[in-house]
């Protein structure tokens, strides 16, 4: 097989955590999600994160828990919706898995996110600034290896969608 880990990018709310655990579940791959992970090392929440040293900083700690955690094989790994704003970063993933970009419009990922305070970037008018950063981050996202559109599928459809080609590769 040439990817063992999958790699799931996207924006927020495209379903990045609900899908790998379904693949997690199905493969018997370990799920992991990079926000976690990051909130976990620095013994504060992402938002903390953000309010009290900025975004560059967390972008810092994000850079680093991904060159890490991609040292490990046989993961599902669930990255934050901005982990894809850096080339290092990137060049990382396409080295590290199966690199997998979940897709969503604007009116979906409104949907499916609400107005969650747990989302620092969504601040100040969540559909507004989901379309800025959807128009914003389209480039950023197109390295990936395969891209499903989620609309309209459930998490299962889409891990299946997955699967077929993880299988496949
Ligand atoms: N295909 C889908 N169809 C409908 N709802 C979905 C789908 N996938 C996920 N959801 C729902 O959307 C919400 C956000 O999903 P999830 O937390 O998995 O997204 P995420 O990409 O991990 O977001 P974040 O980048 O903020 O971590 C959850 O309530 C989840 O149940
Ligand atoms: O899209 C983003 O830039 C972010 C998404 C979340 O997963 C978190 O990583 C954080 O809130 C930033
Ligand atoms: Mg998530």
């Amino acid at each position: 097989m040439l990817h063992y880990n999958i790699v799931l990018i996207g924006m927020m709310g495209t379903g990045k955590t609900t899908v790998g655990s379904l693949l997690a579940a199905e493969t018997g791959l370990k799920l992991v999600d990079l926000d976690q992970r990051i909130a976990m090392e620095a013994g504060r929440s992402i938002p903390d994160i953000f309010a009290a040293e900025g975004e560059a900083y967390f972008r810092d700690l994000e850079s680093a828990a991904l060159r890490r955690t991609l040292q490990e094989q046989g993961i599902v790994l669930a990255t934050g919706g901005g982990a894809v704003l850096r080339e290092e970063n990137r060049l990382a993933m396409r080295d590290g898995g199966l690199v997998v970009a979940l897709q969503a419009t604007a009116d979906e990922i409104l949907v499916r996110v609400g107005e969650d305070p747990g989302r620092p970037l969504l601040a100040g008018g969540a559909k507004e600034r989901i379309t800025a950063l959807l128009e914003e981050r389209k480039d950023a996202y197109a390295f990936a290896h395969l891209t499903v559109d989620t609309s309209g599928k459930s998490a299962e459809q889409v891990a299946a969608e997955i699967l077929t080609h993880y299988r496949g590769s």
